[in-house]
Parts: C-alpha cells; sequence; structure tokens
C-alpha cells in the first residue's frame, strides 16, 4: 500500500467485527512509528511533549478538530508540557485500522516540529 495512512480518511465503523488481533496490529505498528499498543493489544497509546500548558492544550484542541471531522475520536490526558493519546474503536473494544489512520493523523499535526 503507497498511500500514506495520514491522507486516508475514517471509513465508518458500526460494530459487528471482530477487532485486529495481536500480531495484525503489530505489523500495522510499524506505519505509525512512536506509538505503542497497550491493554492487551486493545488500543494505540502515545505521549507527546509540549514547552508549555497552552502548547499542549492547542495540540488537544487542534486533534479534537480533527476527531470531529473525521467522527472519531480519541481519549486524552494532558497536563504542562504532555498529552498522551489513546486510540481505540470503542464499537468493537479493540482497534481497528481507523485508529492506525487516526495515530498517523495526530502525528501530522505535529510534523515539521519534530
Ligand atoms: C456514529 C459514530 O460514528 C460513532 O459513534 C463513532 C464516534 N466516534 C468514535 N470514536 C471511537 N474512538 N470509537 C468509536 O467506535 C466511535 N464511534
Amino acid at each position: 500500500m503507497s498511500e500514506e495512512l495520514q491522507d486516508r480518511v475514517c471509513t465508518p465503523c458500526r460494530g459487528g467485527i471482530p477487532p485486529l488481533a495481536r500480531a495484525e496490529a503489530e505489523a500495522m505498528l510499524s506505519r505509525v512509528p512512536g506509538w505503542e499498543l497497550a491493554d492487551e493489544a486493545s488500543c494505540l497509546v502515545r505521549r507527546y511533549e509540549f514547552g508549555d500548558f497552552a502548547e499542549a492544550l492547542a495540540f488537544v484542541q487542534r486533534l479534537g478538530a480533527v476527531a470531529e471531522e473525521q467522527g472519531h475520536h480519541p481519549d486524552i490526558a494532558f497536563g504542562w508540557g504532555w498529552a498522551t493519546v489513546s486510540w481505540q474503536t470503542k464499537k468493537i473494544r479493540g482497534l481497528h485500522e481507523n485508529d492506525f489512520i487516526m495515530a498517523a493523523r495526530t502525528d501530522a499535526l505535529l510534523a515539521g516540529r519534530r
């Protein structure tokens, strides 16, 4: 697949399909360097660092806008100088290709910064 993950859009997931198996998720991980599998390979997690609280908050707000646009929403924790983002497809309580697309889109928000 030559197309960049970050350029792809989420497809609706209404449930009724199995989540990606651990081996499938592990194979996809190489496409989103910096992200890790967590909670028995049911979600994708990455921590980001920022210069101060305002930068972290601005990132969270931009990510929220992308999530609304794509109809797929992360769990986010953040504080002074940091944000931790977690992607999971809640409908299937596990990972879907959409989560990898959104992980790549999350990184793309900060492209050029690192
Ligand atoms: C109808 C709507 O597309 C769904 O409720 C979406 C909204 N955002 C979502 N976000 C995430 N992370 N998982 C979902 O299953 C999900 N479902």
